[in-house]
């Protein structure tokens, strides 16, 4: 008899009243339109995913603006996974998202530095104007890639919005990630602009980006970067000196960028649906980022669905997600603007000053729907923070939705509370490579504590065995697919070959045809609610921020590393006592050599100045053997599971199974805290 994973469920919340959600509209809508008879979610759910017409629908239903409207829903695709979708039909992201134009309130823009701004609609498409002209006027045509080293704050939003009217593609990294990995990414895609800040500012303390973007400029100036411009400082406010121009090759100052504005009226390029938008980044297991093509099309319609059918936002609402420039939760956040809602864009940790201030502002800014993180919560809780008693009463808060790892059932218990009890509490999950969610918010439903509510519409969400069998209904936990496609399926991979080798390597070698999208996920039978137990892959995920083991094995492959390391694994452990996933690494030295203190501290500071701080494992360990398959490949997911306190049986595919043995100790990683603390506090000093 397997566990029931389910066994801790409870009811936290009954619908909010059907009459007044979008998703009950939209059901109704679609009922009158075809003279269908759609009783409920379930039904309207399984309408969504088994006619193609749903996405027509909702494009008329979000009142999606294009000069060509659409004549049908799908063409031929170059490959079968990815149809055309809606052949024909013009349109302009960036239009899509700038529809208001008066003084409505569009952004408020704060940090941690307590600055606050707000942008009205009319302001915002006045600053997009400028650096549309800018970029045109310097050259930019449509297909151009726009890379960004960025904060969290209206111009970035601007600069996106800017790219995407002119049909070019924008792509940014947040500004922790260290000079290889923006270069990993932005090697790739070769951008003909860049923007970037020189200083960020993060939990109190003020970082010099200066010699990080001159290098990056160095390098990509030979690549076919044109222009580089760098923004005024977060902080400061200033422009940046001639002497850091001087400095930084092909640069200039945002101001000096814009002089060249003659006026011109903001116009949107009319593009095809599936035109590209976005490269977003995911890193796996072997090899560089990978580079993930999103059409406008696609990301504009899923993530207006997300927010308007989802997370019932409208014109009148205040939205802040918590987000840097490097997650989908920022293309996420910016269907803010489609809904014509109020979005609070905020830069920095929620932790500096403290987290009060930060709560704070939530209460007085009246924030209607917020979206955060378990792990946001678990540090709330743990500072015994508590924000009714605490703060105030957040009488606007309707909803609160969190993402990126899981939500714990005493999680749930305590945010229904500790916020105001009328919010709804809603975690969801889903992805960089659909930009968008898989199982989210569905605000008919109830809240069962420990569970996503349900799938969001139009994406055909299964749970599948080794075999390939769908197991939804059994209560097992399995692999999470898709199993048909939506317009939010990447176009492709940037670089990949015509026919879509490595993207559907990616995510279509296991099931042919079917979207595998490497994550664990169980439905319990008697809701129909989810549950995500982790990754099915190799990807790490601390704190909810996921990037891929292969980023950390690129930088130990410099041959300062290499002379002295024969092979490295790295996972995330995660034990049912664990509130959080920790990164493990293990290091097999060459013979004749030692993980010593020095040598472990130089691992960690190259993986911190190469990536970020983020990607630092929390312990460094020295092991005899590594496992590998028969074909040589290290098996992560092995070491996963058994640091992680499961028994694993090995397969017959595995060519030294008994080294699986030496990684059982580590279940009880509390008695290796106190030596491997020793490294992290020598980290610290640095
Ligand atoms: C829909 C989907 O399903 C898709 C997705 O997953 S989208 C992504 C969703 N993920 C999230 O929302 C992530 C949630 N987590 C967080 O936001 C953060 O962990 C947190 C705000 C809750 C806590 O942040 P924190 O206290 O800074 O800790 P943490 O995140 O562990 O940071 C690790 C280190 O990076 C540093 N750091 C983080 N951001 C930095 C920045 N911008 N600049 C400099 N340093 C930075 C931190 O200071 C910390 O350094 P130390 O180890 O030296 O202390």
């Amino acid at each position: 008899m397997s566990q029931d994973l389910f066994a801790g469920s409870r009811l936290l919340s009954k619908p909010v009243t059907p009459e007044d959600t979008n998703v009950e509209v939209l059901r109704r809508f679609i009922n009158r339109k075809h003279g269908l008879n759609l009783k409920d979610y379930s039904e309207l759910h399984e309408y969504s995913v088994t006619n193609y017409t749903f996405w027509l629908d909702l494009w008329q239903f979000l009142g999606i603006l294009s000069s060509v409207p659409p004549a049908k829903v799908l063409g031929e695709g170059y490959i079968k996974e990815v149809p055309q979708w809606f052949p024909g039909a013009r349109l302009n992201y960036a239009e899509n998202m700038l529809w208001r134009a008066d003084d409505g309130i569009a952004i408020t823009e704060t940090n941690e530095t307590g600055h606050v701004a707000s942008y009205s609609y009319r302001e915002l498409r006045e600053l997009v104007r400028k650096i549309a002209t800018a970029l045109r006027l310097h050259g930019l045509q449509p297909g151009d890639r726009v890379a960004a080293i960025i904060a969290n704050r209206t111009t970035s939003i601007a600069i996106a919005l800017a790219t995407a009217s002119l049909g070019g593609i924008f792509t940014s990294t947040a500004t922790d990630m260290g000079v290889k990995g923006v270069l990993d990414r932005y090697r790739q895609v070769l951008p003909k602009f860049i923007f970037s800040e020189t200083e960020s500012i993060y939990a109190g303390k003020t970082f010099n980006l200066i010699p990080k973007v001159s290098e990056v400029v160095q390098d990509l100036s030979s690549k076919g970067l044109g222009h580089a411009i760098l923004l005024p400082g977060i902080k400061s406010g200033q422009e940046v000196s001639q002497e850091v121009v001087n400095s930084i090759p092909l640069s200039k100052t945002l101001s000096a960028f814009l002089a060249s504005d003659d006026g011109r009226p903001l116009t949107f390029e009319q593009l095809p649906f599936d035109h590209p938008l976005y490269i977003l980044y995911s890193s796996g297991t072997t090899g560089p980022p990978k580079c993930i093509v999103h059409s406008g099309g696609g990301v504009l319609i899923q993530t207006k669905k997300e927010l308007i059918a989802h997370l019932d936002i409208g014109i009148h609402d205040t939205y802040f997600q918590f987000t840097t420039t490097a997650w989908m939760m920022w293309p996420y956040m910016l269907a803010g603007l489609a809904c014509g809602a109020r979005m609070i864009v905020y830069e920095g940790s929620p932790f500096y000053p403290d987290v009060k201030t930060y709560l704070k502002f939530i209460d007085e800014q009246n924030v209607n729907v917020f979206g955060t993180s378990p792990r946001f919560i678990s540090e709330v809780q743990g500072r015994g923070v508590h924000p009714r008693r605490d703060i105030g009463n957040f009488e606007a808060l309707r909803r609160i939705t969190t993402t990126g790892a899981v939500l714990s059932i005493p999680q749930y218990g305590w945010m229904k509370t500790a916020f105001n009890d009328r919010a709804v509490i809603c975690a969801g999950s889903g992805g960089t490579d659909i930009c968008g969610a898989f199982v989210s918010s569905v605000p008919v439903l109830p809240v069962y504590a420990g569970e996503m509510q349900g799938k969001t519409l139009g994406v055909a969400v299964g749970i599948f065995d080794e075999e390939g069998k769908d197991i939804s209904e059994t209560g097992v936990a399995g692999e999470l697919v898709c199993t048909r496609p939506h317009p939010s399926v990447p176009i492709r991979f940037w670089g990949d070959d015509a026919r879509g080798t490595k993207f559907l390597n990616a995510y279509y070698d296991t099931y042919p045809g079917i979207w595998r999208h490497g994550d664990f996920m169980a439905m319990n039978p008697r809701t129909k609610g989810y549950m995500i137990l982790g990754r099915s892959d190799g990807v790490l995920n601390p704190s909810g921020v996921r990037f891929g083991s292969g980023e950390i094995y690129s930088v130990l492959e410099r041959p300062v590393f290499s002379a002295r390391i024969d092979d490295t694994i790295c996972v995330g452990q995660r034990r049912p006592q664990d509130k959080d996933e920790r990164v493990l690494l293990f290091v097999k030295m060459r013979a004749g050599h030692k993980l010593d203190p020095a040598f472990e501290q130089s691992i960690r500071a190259a993986i911190r100045s190469a990536l970020s701080r983020r990607h630092v494992p929390a312990y460094i360990f020295e092991v005899e053997e590594l496992p590998y398959t028969v074909n040589g490949k290290k098996i992560e997911i092995a070491v996963k599971k058994i640091v992680s306190g499961m028994r694993v049986v090995a397969s017959a595919t595995v060519a030294n199974p008994e080294s699986l043995e030496s990684y059982y100790k580590y279940q009880d990683i509390e008695k290796f805290a106190q030596a491997a603390k020793k490294g992290n506090d020598r980290d610290a000093k640095l």
